[in-house]
């Protein structure tokens, strides 16, 4: 057990998802596991472990925002040895050739500032994914005839955005969509030796305005929870 994960010792895998919302742990776990177990429920940051196709697999929520996400991935992965963690999350669309719905593999994460600020200092650190994990989910999303993009992505501190300025500059640079977590697992990943990818749904779209419902957020992302599945073991 830590400070914020009650699972006892074994009983997180060492192939971790991670979305932000912990109902869409909970869904995910209940319908693409098998014999789906809540290994942690403190403070509500729902995490279950059970098996796909054989595979021991966790999906565990991280919480909204970098600090959040590396209080549990720093956890997942010093004291429970994660060894690969794919976030499968929700974000907004950046580019007119993104729809919402499309799958989003982010390659980059740009960011203004991360929780590894301090360490890195002077370093403009480039937070990247495993390429094998890449590779594999871009050809997983292709095989299931999924619309994905493989790219840059944008890792924002706020949802609620005051500076369109910095959101014209990133749509200009080609980023193609806004989330609030990848760089910093990215950084982490880095740090500890680990594997890790964000695989992310389009549920907004900062050119349109079109939004999905919170219900369709929780509970209804199924392809990218399967392209991370199928990448985690490829
Ligand atoms: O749907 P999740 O995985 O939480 O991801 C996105 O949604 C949240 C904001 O609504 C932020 O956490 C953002 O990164
Ligand atoms: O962080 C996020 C997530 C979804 N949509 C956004 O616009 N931002």
């Amino acid at each position: 057990m830590t400070i914020h994960i009650g699972a006892a010792p074994g009983d997180i895998a060492e192939t971790v998802l991670m979305p932000g919302d912990p109902l869409r742990a909970e869904w995910a776990a209940k319908t693409f596991l098998d014999n789906a177990q809540c290994v942690n429920r403190v403070r509500g940051m729902l995490g279950f472990t059970g098996t796909w196709k054989g595979h021991p697999v966790t999906i565990h929520g991280s919480g909204m925002g970098m600090p959040s996400l590396s209080i549990y991935a720093n956890e997942l992965i010093r004291d429970y040895g994660v060894k690969t963690l794919i976030r499968i999350g929700s974000c907004g669309a950046m580019q007119e050739h993104v729809a919402i719905r499309d799958v989003i593999l982010a390659m980059t994460a740009s960011s203004l500032s991360t929780p590894s600020r301090g360490i890195f200092r002077e370093l403009n650190f480039a937070p990247c994914a495993n390429y094998g994990l890449l590779r594999a989910a871009a050809d997983a999303a292709q095989a299931r005839g999924v619309s994905v993009h493989v790219g840059g992505i944008y890792s924002s501190d706020v949802f609620y955005d005051e500076r369109p300025d910095l959101n014209e500059m990133m749509i200009r640079h080609g980023i193609l969509g806004v989330e609030m977590e990848a760089a910093e697992l990215y950084n982490l990943a880095a740090r500890y030796g680990v594997r890790a990818l964000a695989v992310l749904t389009v549920s907004d779209h900062l050119l349109t305005h079109e939004a999905l419902p919170s219900a369709d957020r929780e509970s209804s992302f199924g392809d990218m929870v399967e392209i991370a599945l199928t990448a985690a073991f490829a």
